[in-house]
């Protein structure tokens, strides 16, 4: 048996096992996993929710929201199988006397991986219900989702009510792009190869955007969303992870430890944005009506349960700057919004321009080098490099020429590995590494804080944007003042 499946968790329990979560994302990931074969095979999965439910209805709802989100990827006589190893255990986490019921139905000394998919404010709760059942003992692990809080403040009320209990070693702070593939191809691409790593600072690199770009509008999240708007949503955890990964000194190993120390000194030597340079560094924006293939769509205050004076942001554009050696002239440009006309993820790093230019007068300024990380859809990294017209012509010729690395074109399976089935399998082993340490989250949310602020106190509303659009008029005119222009 290898070191990692002795550790691995047997019991699995879902804290929020009828929420929206957990039917989208979870169910799937776990089937998936225990098709691969991937779970130990004593592994048990206890659902726990405040809905009255008995195991065989609560087998019947994992299947029907199998069928829902996994459709034609499952097979019925393993769906049959996969819903075996559920039970149901029916808990309100305000009342401390049901945590007796759980703990009766769990082995205090096997692996287990508590998953809290709820909302954060209870976190502290089932932490005490654990305690007080002395589940919270070396064989247990914690998953948390995002938010951890919504400021730096509330983000160290809930660690402290969490870490009363369990120490960090067993507190696992998810975040799901970090179980992406190609977020976590930037480590490989980055430090296993010579050509990037030898090029990647500010003697070679003239910019960096970022972009994540959703087509989604609130999908009747309207109550959640217009507390937490795109900052807190997207930027605080997901784009600053990107940046992070991007941005980090090579770790002297690829131990958890040492990754998170690497990416905690990027969150750190962000240049601070306050009132003194908001305007100038960021955009914020909220969508009204507009056309989404051809459809017309509603505005964010028109949205099912809105109300119609919320100056929540649904866009954001950033730029960011790391006061380092490495990076010192660099803007990482960000930005990330609802709404905007596709799903499109992707990270462009752009070269230096070439010093001088001795093809002729074909192009007064050679194009840059550009290198397109995408993240999704289409995974893959294209290379734009110049290249000369093939053919005899009087003068040498050269174009822009793309070298296109599509993962799909790479990967024996057809099927894209969703970024919660890695994260989970590295939960139930123990691997902490593609989790969020607690002093990244607390500097990642004194960054946004100081720019949250700063909006708050400059009382302006976020710039319109139409629906199926890039983003407010402004958010071209934050990079264009660089003289440089997004990639579209
Ligand atoms: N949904 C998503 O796509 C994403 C969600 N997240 C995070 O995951 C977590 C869960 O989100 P989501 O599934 O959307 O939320 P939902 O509101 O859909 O589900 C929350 C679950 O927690 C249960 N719950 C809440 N309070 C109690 C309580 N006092 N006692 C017992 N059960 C309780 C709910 O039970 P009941 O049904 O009885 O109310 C429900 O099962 C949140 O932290 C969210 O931020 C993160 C990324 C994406
Ligand atoms: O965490 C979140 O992420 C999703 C976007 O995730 P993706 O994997 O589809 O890119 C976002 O829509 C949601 O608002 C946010 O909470």
């Amino acid at each position: 048996m290898s070191e990692s499946s002795l550790l691995s968790a047997k019991q699995i329990v879902l804290f929020g096992a009828a929420g929206d979560l957990s039917k989208r994302k979870l169910f799937a990931a776990l089937y998936q996993l225990f098709v691969a074969d991937l779970l130990v095979e004593e592994v048990r999965i206890i659902g726990v929710a405040r809905l009255e439910l008995d195991d065989a209805s609560f087998q019947a709802f994992v299947k029907e929201n199998l069928n829902t989100f996994v459709g034609d990827q499952t097979e019925a006589e393993k769906v049959d199988e996969f819903i075996q190893l559920f039970s149901y255990v029916q808990l309100d986490f305000a009342e401390q006397a049901g945590f007796k019921s759980l703990a009766k139905t769990l082995d205090a000394n096997a692996y287990t991986l508590h998953y809290l998919a709820t909302p954060p404010s209870i976190y502290g709760m089932i932490a005490d219900g654990l305690k007080a059942h002395k589940l919270n003992n070396d064989f247990a692990r914690v998953v948390m989702e995002k938010p951890i809080g919504h400021d730096l403040e509330s983000s160290k009320v809930i660690n402290d009510l969490v870490s009363r209990h369990f120490k960090e070693s067993q507190i696992y702070r998810i975040d799901h792009y970090l179980g992406k593939e190609t977020v976590l191809n930037l480590i490989s691409l980055r430090f296993a190869n010579s050509l990037f790593s030898n090029n990647w600072d500010h003697t070679c690199i003239d910019h960096v955007q970022i972009t994540v770009a959703e087509s989604v509008g609130i999908e009747g999240r309207w109550g959640f969303y217009d507390d937490t708007g795109q900052m807190r949503d997207m930027v605080q955890n997901h784009l600053l992870q990107i940046l992070s990964l991007l941005a980090m000194e090579p770790p002297t190993d690829l131990s958890s430890e040492n990754i998170r120390d690497e990416k905690l000194k990027v969150i750190k030597a962000l240049r601070k944005i306050d009132r003194t340079n908001v305007h100038e560094k960021t955009v914020r924006g909220q969508y009204t009506k507009g056309h989404m293939n051809g459809q017309q769509v509603p505005g964010y205050t028109e949205e099912e349960g809105a109300i119609t004076d919320s100056s929540t942001e649904s866009f954001v554009a950033i730029k960011a700057e790391i006061d380092n050696w490495r990076w010192a002239g660099v803007p990482f440009y960000m930005r990330t919004g609802k709404r905007m006309p596709c799903k499109h993820s992707e990270v462009v790093i752009h070269f230096k321009h070439q010093p001088h230019n001795i093809f002729g007068n074909s192009y007064t300024q050679l194009p840059a080098n550009k290198l397109t990380i995408r993240l999704q859809p289409d995974e893959g990294v294209e290379l734009t490099v110049m290249n000369k017209v093939p053919g005899i012509t009087k003068e040498i010729e050269i174009h822009e020429t793309k070298l296109d690395l599509s993962f799909s074109d790479i990967s024996d399976s057809s099927r894209v590995v969703d970024a919660y089935e890695r994260l989970i399998l590295s939960a139930i082993n123990g691997n902490a590494g593609l989790f969020i340490r607690r002093d990244e989250v607390e500097a990642s949310w004194e960054w946004i804080d100081s720019i949250k602020a700063a909006w708050d106190a400059s009382n302006e509303a976020p710039k319109g944007y139409a629906a199926g659009s890039w983003g407010p008029v402004s958010s071209i005119a934050l990079i264009a003042r660089d003289d440089r222009d997004w990639d579209e």
